[in-house]
């Protein structure tokens, strides 16, 4: 196991806002991350200062071992992706992957063509022109096919319909089987990217609650379905995540894994038993407590 992106210590101010309180985190290579947390949490403060945006204000962070910033062996080996992206006023597409070329030493040409068909990117319009949903194109296109080593997607697929967004994470996971390489996502549509993500990092108002393999999750929690009887012999005593009544039926969501002998029970009642949804389990640990990041001061993180 190589890990490819670390921090120590990482914390971000703004002003008295604390974006980022003392961040260990640790991103193992050639694996697709999803950094998931509410608006605020701090994701993109975080995405920014890695890949060398923004600067922290303590702390530190190495990529490949090195600092980022201001570090040319380093930055050509990370792509960053984001909504927000800002092109010249005059910039057609082709004139941001022109660029994109030029910066990315694996960028791949006819990998891009192949994409600006899929996303039918109109060529000759500007960018700035574009309607969101073609201006997300355009920036997932180049996080594509740049192969950086590492690349941040930050929500740029946002603008994209359901449709274009299947064609983004099909093509993304066609590309990444074939050239391994660090990909951090950072989404809302949990349940959407969920089969595309290996390991799960939560944030919550600037802090890491959660890094784990997205496969150990599936033991975190359970839910069941059937008889409300039958499902609450299974539930009682435990820590509901979530419940819902459907007539006489229920779908009860707990925490923690069942036993050898509760699994034979459910078999024995009829119960359908299904692993949590990871967008549920998200909600469940991010909902404990109203206050933002916002409202996190600076005198708290010192104490
Ligand atoms: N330039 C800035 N100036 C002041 N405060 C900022 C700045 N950038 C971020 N913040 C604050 O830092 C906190 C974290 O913001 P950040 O953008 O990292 O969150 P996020 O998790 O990416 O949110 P979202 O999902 O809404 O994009 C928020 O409270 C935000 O208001």
């Amino acid at each position: 196991m190589s890990n490819v992106i670390e921090t120590r210590g990482l914390t971000r101010r703004y002003g008295s806002t604390v974006a980022l309180h003392p961040t260990d985190l640790t991103l193992e290579k050639d694996m697709i991350h999803g950094l998931l947390g509410r608006n605020g949490a701090g994701k993109t403060t975080l995405m920014s200062i890695i890949t060398a945006q923004e600067w922290p204000s303590g702390g530190e962070v190495r990529v490949f071992g090195q600092h980022p910033h201001e570090n040319e062996q380093v930055l050509p080996k990370i792509c960053f992706v984001r909504e927000d992206q800002k092109y010249p006023d005059d910039a057609k597409a082709h004139h941001a992957f022109n660029a994109a070329s030029q910066a990315f030493p694996n960028w791949d040409w006819e990998l891009c063509h192949r994409l600006c068909e899929d996303f039918a990117v109109p060529k000759k319009t500007r960018v700035k022109k574009m309607s969101r949903g073609q201006r997300s194109a355009v920036a997932v296109i180049i996080g594509i096919a740049s192969r950086a080593e590492v690349t941040f997607f930050d929500e740029p697929y946002m603008g994209l319909d359901a449709v274009a967004r299947k064609v983004f994470y099909d093509r993304l996971l066609e590309d990444y089987a074939q050239h391994p390489r660090t990909i951090v996502l950072s989404s809302h549509l949990i349940d959407e990217i969920a089969h595309l993500i290996e390991n799960v990092v939560l944030i919550d108002r600037g802090r890491i609650v959660l890094d784990e393999p997205a496969e150990s999750l599936r033991d975190r929690a359970v839910t069941l379905m059937g008889r409300a009887e039958a499902v609450n012999e299974i539930t009682a005593g435990r820590e509901v995540l979530a419940h819902e009544a459907l007539g006489r039926m229920v779908r009860t969501t707990v925490m923690g894994a069942l036993t050898d002998e509760e699994r034979q029970r459910v078999r024995e009642l009829d119960l359908d038993m299904v692993p949590v949804s990871l967008q549920e389990l998200v909600v469940h640990l991010t909902t404990s407590g109203t206050h933002t990041a916002a409202q996190t001061t600076a005198e708290e993180a010192d104490r």
